[in-house]
């Protein structure tokens, strides 16, 4: 329970991003204030209502978003104040599934997938194919690597965005709204990969969600967000 004086968390040794006091101003609003939390391994969601700053807390801990105050780190290294060469290095341990996959159209689930790490890594050919179809077989997609994204269904493309992250070997992933859209067998489907690849890479998944039912079933621990602070912090109600 983060209670009423979020404030004054102190950091452990096991946090995986470690929020502070965080205030976001996007325009005329402040989305996010005074925001503090904690993220550890396991699978985390963050529900709250629409527009209550969950996407903006997301996009911010991987650095898209500055702060007008406060502190974001990962494993201690701090995200907004980071020279950019330390950006890049907590990036490739950071990967985000963006709501839509975001696949690149024009390029084969496979090419999605490598494109990162060709850009990247120092990889070889050899290495990036290990990576991309052990990936792929992670979430059920092997012997998909050579469609394009307009022969996927939703939800193949949405494992494909979630292999693509996992290729990189993320020590963290962040998904935004990875089950909108879904219908309720798929968001089994999905919950059921993004809790099986959850453990060594990544460590951690952090799932922000409007889907009360599916964090209960697969959630280690939820964030409640309210008006851009994390008012409530727990663990799902067995049963
Ligand atoms: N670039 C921007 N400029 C001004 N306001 C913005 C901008 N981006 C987002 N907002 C506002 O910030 C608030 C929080 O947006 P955000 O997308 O983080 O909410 P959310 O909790 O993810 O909502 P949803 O669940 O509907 O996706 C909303 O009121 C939104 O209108």
């Amino acid at each position: 329970m983060i209670g009423a004086t979020p404030q004054k968390l102190a950091h452990q040794p096991t946090d995986v991003f470690s929020i502070d006091n965080v205030d976001v101003q996007l325009g005329a609003k402040r989305v996010l204030a005074h925001c503090t939390l904690r993220i550890q391994a396991g699978v985390t969601c963050i529900v709250g209502q629409s527009g209550t700053g969950k996407s903006t807390l997301l996009k911010a801990m991987v650095g898209l978003i500055p702060l007008a105050r406060g502190s974001i780190r990962f494993r201690g290294l701090e995200v907004s104040t980071s020279h950019v060469s330390m950006l890049a290095e907590i990036r490739r341990n950071v990967a985000f599934v963006f709501q839509n996959g975001a696949l690149f159209s024009s390029l084969s689930v496979f090419d999605n997938c490598a494109l990162a790490l060709r850009e990247r890594d120092h990889l070889s050919v050899h290495e990036i194919e290990l990576r991309v179809f052990d990936a792929l077989e992670r979430v059920g997609l092997s012997g998909a690597h050579d469609r394009m994204p307009t022969e996927l269904s939703g939800g193949m493309m949405k494992r494909a965005a979630i292999a693509r992250a996992l290729a990189q070997h993320p020590d963290a992933i962040l998904f935004d709204e990875p089950t909108t859209g879904a219908d309720p067998i798929l968001t089994t489907v999905l919950m059921q990969h993004i809790r099986a690849i959850t453990g060594s890479r990544p460590a951690a998944s952090v799932i922000m969600t409007h889907d009360i039912d599916a964090v209960r079933r697969f959630a280690d621990r939820i964030i409640l967000l309210f008006e851009g602070n994390a008012i409530w912090d727990g663990v799902p109600l067995a049963g």
